[in-house]
């Protein structure tokens, strides 16, 4: 029986990328599958991970002849990217990506994509710290949303035909607005990540002002802001580029927030810090029991909390090489 899609292509093959081609192959989700990457060592990277069935410098020659295309490259490369291989999509293709923005992606793709072609822009809610090839996983996906973006003229069938591919990966699926998608991810993923970055600067900085052993005796609650500050600098530094106003509102959002909880500290209001934590620490149980923590541990791969209390040996086995 032959698979849903006929050739996938892959352009950018790090930690989401490498996990679609591994989740696509196990599922029986593509006959074939086409890597493309700018650099020739990750190429041979994914060469040696036996990641796809071809592999090229070349992005059009990936994308001739694919009817599902997959952007899986940081999303301020989308341009030049999309200039290259606009010329050879085909009529029928559709074309997707997982980036962590999804404005911006239909501002700067939408205008370049040929007549026939549908653009169905993606997000999976799933990923990790680590970056390249050798990062990804095909479990990644599982039990996490993938959200879809399509504009509402875009082919019912052709929604629901990449629908079932993220299904077909394990995902709950969702559409939904692009503008709505990225005030939601900037306060759920994009300020978390701005938090982590800063906080592990502060910390950082403090130790060199002070002269003292401050990350050496930091406990477990600071090596998990460790951990979501080690995500890729160029992946980040192109989300907060183009989620700029949603991230600057819900920043707002937070500031004032956390103003209400400074005050608190100073004027020693016990009974307004215990409600706050009482009522988040309610959150994170609602969090766990719904199973969208991390699809991880259930696959015989170590759970994310093991792995940053785990000796350096088990982090470095668990996490792929970072690609540029
Ligand atoms: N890391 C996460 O947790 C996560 C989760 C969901 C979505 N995303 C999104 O997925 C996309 C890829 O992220 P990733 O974590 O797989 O990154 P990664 O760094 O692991 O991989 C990026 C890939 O893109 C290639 N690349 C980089 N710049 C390029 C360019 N200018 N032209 C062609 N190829 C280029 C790299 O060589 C690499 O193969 C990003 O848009 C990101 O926003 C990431
Ligand atoms: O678990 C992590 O390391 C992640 O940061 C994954 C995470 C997130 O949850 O914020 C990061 C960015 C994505 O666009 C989607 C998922």
């Amino acid at each position: 029986m032959s698979a849903p899609f006929k050739k996938l292509a892959l352009i950018g093959i790090g930690l989401i990328g490498s996990s679609i081609a591994l989740a696509a192959r196990r599922h029986g989700l593509v006959d074939a599958i086409a890597i493309a990457t700018r650099k020739s060592e990750t190429l041979d990277e994914a060469r040696a991970l036996n990641l796809g069935d071809v592999y090229s410098l070349d992005a059009t020659e990936a994308v001739r002849g694919a009817d599902l295309v997959i952007l899986c490259v940081p999303v301020g490369a989308y341009g030049s990217v999309m200039e290259t291989i606009a010329p050879v999509l085909e009529p029928g293709t559709i074309l997707s990506d997982v980036g962590s923005v999804k404005a911006f992606v239909h501002k700067i793709l939408a205008p370049m994509v040929p007549k026939g072609v549908s653009l169905i822009p993606g997000h999976p809610l799933a990923g990790t710290e680590h970056s390249g090839p050798a990062a990804g996983f095909a479990e990644l996906f599982m039990r996490r949303w993938c959200v879809l973006t399509p504009d509402a003229d875009t082919s019912q069938a052709d929604v629901e035909k990449l629908s079932a591919f993220w299904r077909g990966m394990g995902s709950q699926v969702e559409t939904m607005d692009p503008a709505h998608h990225d005030r939601v991810l900037a306060i759920t993923s994009h300020i978390p990540h701005l938090v982590a970055y800063n906080i592990v600067g502060t910390v950082a900085d403090l130790e060199a002002d002070t002269q003292s052993e401050v990350i050496k005796f930091s406990a477990s609650g600071f090596r998990d802001f460790t951990r979501i500050a080690a995500s890729d600098p160029v992946m980040w530094r192109d989300v907060f580029l183009t989620n700029r106003e949603a991230v600057l509102e819900m920043l707002g959002r937070f500031s004032e927030d956390l103003s209400v909880l400074q005050r608190a500290v100073r004027s020693g209001d016990g009974a307004a810090l215990e409600a706050m934590f009482t009522r988040t620490r309610a959150i994170r149980r609602s969090v766990i029991d719904a199973g969208q923590e991390t699809a991880a541990p259930d696959f015989g791969r170590p759970h994310q909390s093991d792995i940053d209390t785990a000796p350096d040996s088990v982090v470095r086995d668990h996490g792929g090489g970072d690609d540029a």
